[in-house]
């Protein structure tokens, strides 16, 4: 395979999955989401084509894909040199564009774009490198990895010096942590068994046949209503064995005191965090409420929409969250999560990423592996989320055994979709689309 030395072109599709017709992914505040990707397509002048989603439901997909076309122009014709030899500059440069940085800057829309955008980059530089993206990580020297990050607005919390600080303390041992993983890869807990809209016996089954596949930690969403959460939570205590873990979602539902009020109704069921309990930004929100569950055993978890690395600074330095959710996908890509796992592991916060979307598990299990092997050196307390949906559709999908992640060996930052799934899928135009408009399943916007 010959070496790329430039990017030729960059593309985006807008491809949806009906995850609605079965409510799987629902909570509190999704009902019905279709799960979707904003699927971006890198190709250079060799033979190596990258790949990056970012994660969005229906019709925000759109959106976010025209978000992404403002990049092109950015990208095209680029020498992968100026890019991977200098990346916290490139990255500081693609978030700093003037005329597109009003939109965010590094939030929302334009921040799920930036995502998609850089996710195909290291997948391109790991696929260079012939290796999977968590072993160029774990490869590569600490100052060069730091440089891959834009420290900016972190000087007063985690400054480059520190950050090589961590990672140079953590070389000891890191070939044992690397065959550790490769022989028991790396926890995980299952969401697919508690999705808002599943009924009691389908909650039932779904826990009892994962119990039977190995699993030992469990997710539930919550925060309709108190009454049914509560039945829920029974009904999972009594599938599950005495010491396994049971998480419950809230998605933003609640006002502070009202999640206090709402955990103390459940805290009998043994729950090990409350995730997202209020508005993703009420940093002092969830400072209240985490210091409020104390008594009760219960930690907060949070991440998920944490828009980027100054807000996670925030809730870390307020003991805000004492799980830190990083997500790949909301995240401006790797670099701004290595940041964010190096903070961290500063306050010594577990990180155990949010997985819950499309592409979001074959991602995040880089990022808990990179960070076991040269910034925790831990297994302990961190898990990564897995959501059973989609994953068949996947040119290289997750691999699990007994409730943990392979570590993955394909090179890459994988998230290549299948043809066959692409061209069913795409919005509106694919073929399993076109068939659900004719039964009525959807209307086509
Ligand atoms: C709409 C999605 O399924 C969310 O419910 C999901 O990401 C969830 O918050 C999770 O933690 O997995
Ligand atoms: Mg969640």
């Amino acid at each position: 395979m010959s070496r790329p030395t430039r990017i030729t072109s960059v593309t985006v599709k807008d491809i949806r999955f009906p995850t609605s017709l079965q409510k799987d992914g629902s909570d509190a505040m999704h009902k019905s989401p279709d799960y979707s990707a904003a699927y971006v397509t890198l190709t250079t002048d060799s033979d190596i084509t990258a790949y990056g989603t970012t994660f969005a439901n229906g019709k925000g997909t759109n959106i976010v894909c025209c978000a992404v076309e403002v990049f092109e122009k950015m990208l095209v014709g680029k020498q992968l040199s100026d890019i991977f030899d200098d990346f916290g500059n490139f990255w500081q440069s693609l978030v700093s564009e003037d005329q597109i940085r009003w939109l965010g800057p590094e939030k929302g829309v334009i921040h799920l774009a930036t995502a998609a955008i850089v996710n195909a980059l290291w997948d391109l530089w790991a696929k260079m490198e012939n290796k999977p993206l968590w072993k160029l990580l774990v490869d590569m020297e600490p100052e060069k990895l730091v440089s891959t990050i834009d420290f900016r607005y972190m000087a007063d919390t985690l400054t480059k010096e520190e950050a090589l600080e961590i990672l140079k303390k953590m070389q000891d041992g890191k070939k044992a942590r690397e065959e550790e993983l490769l022989a028991k890869g790396f926890p995980a807990y299952t969401t697919s068994c508690g999705w808002l809209g599943y009924s009691d016996e389908k909650i039932k089954k779904l826990a009892t046949e994962a119990m039977a596949a190995g699993w030992t930690r469990f997710k539930m969403k919550v925060g309709a209503d108190v009454k049914d959460d509560v039945r829920r939570a029974k009904i999972f205590r009594e599938t599950l064995e005495e010491d396994m873990l049971l998480m419950v979602d809230a998605n933003q539902k609640w006002e502070v005191q009202e999640a206090i009020d709402w955990m103390k109704q459940m805290a009998d069921y043994k729950i090990l965090w409350i995730e997202e309990p209020t508005n993703p930004d009420d940093v002092m929100g969830h400072a209240a409420i985490a210091e409020a569950l104390v008594p009760l055993g219960i930690g907060v978890a949070t991440g998920e929409m944490c828009q980027n690395r100054v807000m996670f600074k925030q809730f870390l330095k307020a003991k805000a969250m004492q799980y830190c959710q990083i997500d790949a996908c909301r995240l401006g890509g790797v670099n701004e999560v290595l940041a964010v796992i190096l903070l961290a592991a500063k306050y010594n916060v577990p990180v155990c990423p949010h997985a819950g979307g499309v592409a979001l598990c074959e991602l995040v299990q880089h990022l808990s592996m990179f960070d076991f092997v040269c910034v925790s050196g831990t297994m302990e307390n961190r898990m990564i989320e897995f959501a059973d949906h989609l994953h068949e559709h996947m040119l290289s999908p997750v691999v699990l055994k007994g409730g943990r992640y392979m570590a993955p060996k394909d090179p890459g930052y994988v998230v290549g979709i299948k043809e066959k799934a692409l061209a069913d899928f795409v919005y509106p135009e694919g073929a399993e689309w076109q068939r659900m408009f004719k039964e009525g399943l959807f209307q086509q916007e």
